[in-house]
């Protein structure tokens, strides 16, 4: 299943990288549901949509000669499958699609994602106290389509190397982490973007290429092939012609790929369903004898030429032959934004950085009027899925001329797809966009557009004031947010529920997951709205039933947003958490609750929630959680910004509040969703 990640909130830009506006107009697809890459490629602007390989990691590793041959020959398998399936079950060839696979070598080993704690463990205490390389294999493919129809694949492709070197970890601290859960996606058993950064000492080389995709060396080889005609261009037919003289094998559809082993492993690599099964070994042995970091007697790929060409004499990176010198990649260069940046660089980044932040309202209101005219929905609908301007603006009863604009603004934002007159709906808005979406983000973006955006013009009031401005921008006042603003018409809060509704949908898998909660039977959902979470519980749980409590006023339409295959483990209880006595239970859940209530309410429910705890019993808070440091998320920091009397709190700031009325923070899980959880146990009672 496609996982989604939605931390990323940043729209599209204005002005983009000059490099990566080369691919402006172009169908760029990532082959790879990483988050961490998804977020690096997204936040430099590139429009893309994501296709998860189907490509199975089973490559013999005692078949390469080195570590980053295998993760090139990893991240190029997964490229050309993509490829390779997208002109047969998407019904479209795109221009160009990425791949990348990420290890990590320690003492001649490489090591990929930890299978289970354990593995964890051994791959960090085996990473204690040392240096180790970290190698991003990227493959860019390039899809031609010939006039008979036929598609040829041209493969570039290349590596990076950045060191990385842990402090000596205390088995506490390394078990501390491994339980926060954040070890189990990621090479190497950490993510250095996040709490695995308290691991490292230092960075040696691009520091995105540990977090999974070395954007740096990824610009400088689109510049390469799509720049300089004379240096490096396209041959009518396609070929790759670097200074007329490099060329490298263009595959055709009916061929695979370059090398036997490829060749092997491709046609072994998808089974009946075309199904991806991740490999079951993470930890294996490379060649000894041989330097783990490429070497010398590496076969010299067009990567290694590529690189000598486009790297523009920056020889640290190349021996004589063209080839990467052992260790030589960024060798003493200490990580501080990044080491290859010119100043001319940084002020297009920052001028990038600028017209984001200054256009950011222009790409939301788009995305709202786009949503709110049904404009996804209606192309959907039409016989083909696509759509001229003239046929959108008759349908949206709008102007052909403010029609055009606002599919063009689509169109630059990722949201439709223009081939010809016809427009479709992209990827994206495939996915999040349609009303009936399994993750239809519908609800929550009309919510932003009819209550967000209107306290949002008031901010300036909201800041000389420090309160929020419901007065000025809907002309009463909102004592309790919920009864006075959200629940005063029967409109107003079917518009609320459906936004607390398709956000819940969106994140409940992770929060659901993030514990193991098979010791527990009994679960409360205070101010669980709709049910979504709960019902997202009992299917992970199969040993759970959940009450769902909120106020009156919610549960009387929860009908509206009861699933077809409704469990009847979930129940529903109408109550007010403040003042009723609470539903007995050995889990209270508390999904974006405590954020909308000061200190002093939150003590007040707690301190009920302790009362009504069962013995064994715990509290699973479910919040954006900020940086200790408040200095991010965005997502979370922007959000406080129109809020009440809520204040939007760390992890530790949460777990200060829940110890004060007798439960310990066991568990923090940071989930690369939209909201974190954490396992919160009554003192005295260890829960796992
Ligand atoms: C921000 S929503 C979160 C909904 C849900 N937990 C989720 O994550 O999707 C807050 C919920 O708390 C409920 N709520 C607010 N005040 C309440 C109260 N005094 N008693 C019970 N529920 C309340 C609201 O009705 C609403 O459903």
């Amino acid at each position: 299943m496609f996982n989604c990640y939605v931390r990323s909130y940043k729209f599209t830009m204005v002005l983009m990288n000059p490099v990566i506006s080369k691919l402006t107009g172009k169908l760029v697809v990532l082959a790879s549901s990483s988050p961490r890459r998804l977020e690096i490629l997204t936040n430099v602007g590139l429009r893309f949509e994501v296709v998860p390989s189907w490509f199975k990691e089973t490559l013999d590793k005692r078949l390469f000669e080195t570590p980053h041959e295998y993760a090139v020959e990893n991240a190029k398998l997964k490229a050309l499958e993509v490829a390779k399936r997208m002109p047969y079950k998407h019904l479209k060839t795109p221009d160009i699609v990425i791949g990348a696979d990420t290890v990590v070598t320690v003492d001649g080993l490489i090591l990929e994602k930890p299978v289970d704690k354990q593995d964890a463990y051994r791959m960090l205490s085996r990473l204690s106290g040392k240096e180790h390389s970290v190698f991003t294999g990227v493959a860019i493919i390039l899809c031609h389509e010939k006039k008979d129809g036929e598609i040829n694949y041209q493969v570039i492709d290349f590596y990076e190397e950045t060191k990385v070197k842990f402090a000596n970890l205390s088995d506490d601290l390394l078990w501390e982490y491994i339980n926060s859960g954040e070890p189990m996606d990621k090479a190497g058993g950490y993510g250095i973007q996040a709490l695995g950064g308290m691991l490292v000492e230092y960075v040696h080389g691009d520091f995105l290429n540990v977090v999974g995709f070395p954007l740096n060396h990824f610009c400088k080889k689109l510049g390469v092939i799509f720049s300089p005609p004379n240096t490096l261009g396209l041959s009518p037919q396609g070929s790759l012609t670097p200074n007329g003289s490099q060329t490298r094998p263009v595959e055709t559809a009916s061929s695979v790929a370059s090398s036997p082993s490829a060749t092997q492993a491709y046609n072994s690599v998808l089974d009946s369903e075309g199904q991806h099964s991740p490999s079951a070994s993470p930890v294996h042995k490379v060649k000894q004898g041989e330097s783990a970091v490429g070497g010398r007697d590496a076969p010299q790929t067009l990567v290694s030429s590529l690189s000598k060409c486009s790297e523009n004499g920056e020889v640290k990176h190349l021996d004589n032959s063209g080839l990467m010198a052992p260790g030589a990649t960024n060798k003493g260069t200490k990580w501080t934004q990044n080491a290859n940046h010119s100043e001319k660089d940084d002020c297009i980044e920052g001028m990038r950085k600028m017209t984001e932040l200054i256009d950011g309202f222009k790409a939301s209101k788009a995305l709202f009027t786009a949503s709110e005219l049904h404009v996804f929905d209606m192309l959907r609908s039409s016989k083909t899925g696509e759509l001229q301007v003239e046929d959108v603006a008759r349908e949206i009863k709008a102007s052909v001329k403010g029609t055009e604009r606002l599919l063009e603004a689509c169109v630059s934002l990722g949201l439709l797809q223009r081939k010809g007159k016809e427009y479709t709906n992209s990827e994206l808005s495939r996915r999040f966009l349609l009303s009936d979406a399994s993750y239809s983000l519908q609800g929550y973006i009309q919510h932003c557009n009819e209550m967000v955006w209107p306290l949002f013009s008031y901010l300036e009031s909201a800041v000389k004031e420090g309160t929020n401005q419901h007065e000025k921008a809907f002309g009463k006042t909102s004592d309790n947010l919920f009864q006075d603003t959200y629940y005063s018409r029967n409109e107003v809060k079917l518009r609320f529920m459906k936004a607390m509704h398709s956000i819940a949908i969106v994140s409940s898998r992770d929060v659901a997951m993030a514990f193991d909660l098979s010791q527990y039977t009994t679960a409360c959902d205070l101010g669980g709205c709709t049910g979504a979470m709960a019902y997202e519980f009992v299917k992970v749980h199969p040993g759970l039933s959940v009450t769902v409590f909120d106020l009156p006023e919610v549960i009387e339409m929860s009908d509206h947003f009861r699933p077809h295959d409704a469990d009847n483990r979930v129940s529903f209880v109408a109550g007010d958490f403040f003042k009723d006595e609470l539903p007995k239970a050995d889990i209270y859940i508390l999904a974006r609750i405590l954020h909308d209530w000061s200190d002093e309410k939150v003590h007040i429910l707690l301190s009920k929630i302790s009362k009504a705890c069962s013995s064994g019993g715990c509290v699973l808070v479910s919040e954006i959680f900020l940086d200790e440091d408040r200095t991010g998320p965005g997502r979370g920091l922007l959000q406080a910004l129109s809020m009440t009397e809520g204040i939007q709190r760390s992890a530790s700031e949460y777990s200060f509040l829940l110890k004060s009325q007798g439960f310990t923070t066991t568990h923090v899980k940071h989930t690369h969703n939209i909201l974190d959880a954490m396992l919160c146990v009554k003192e005295g009672l260890g829960n796992q």
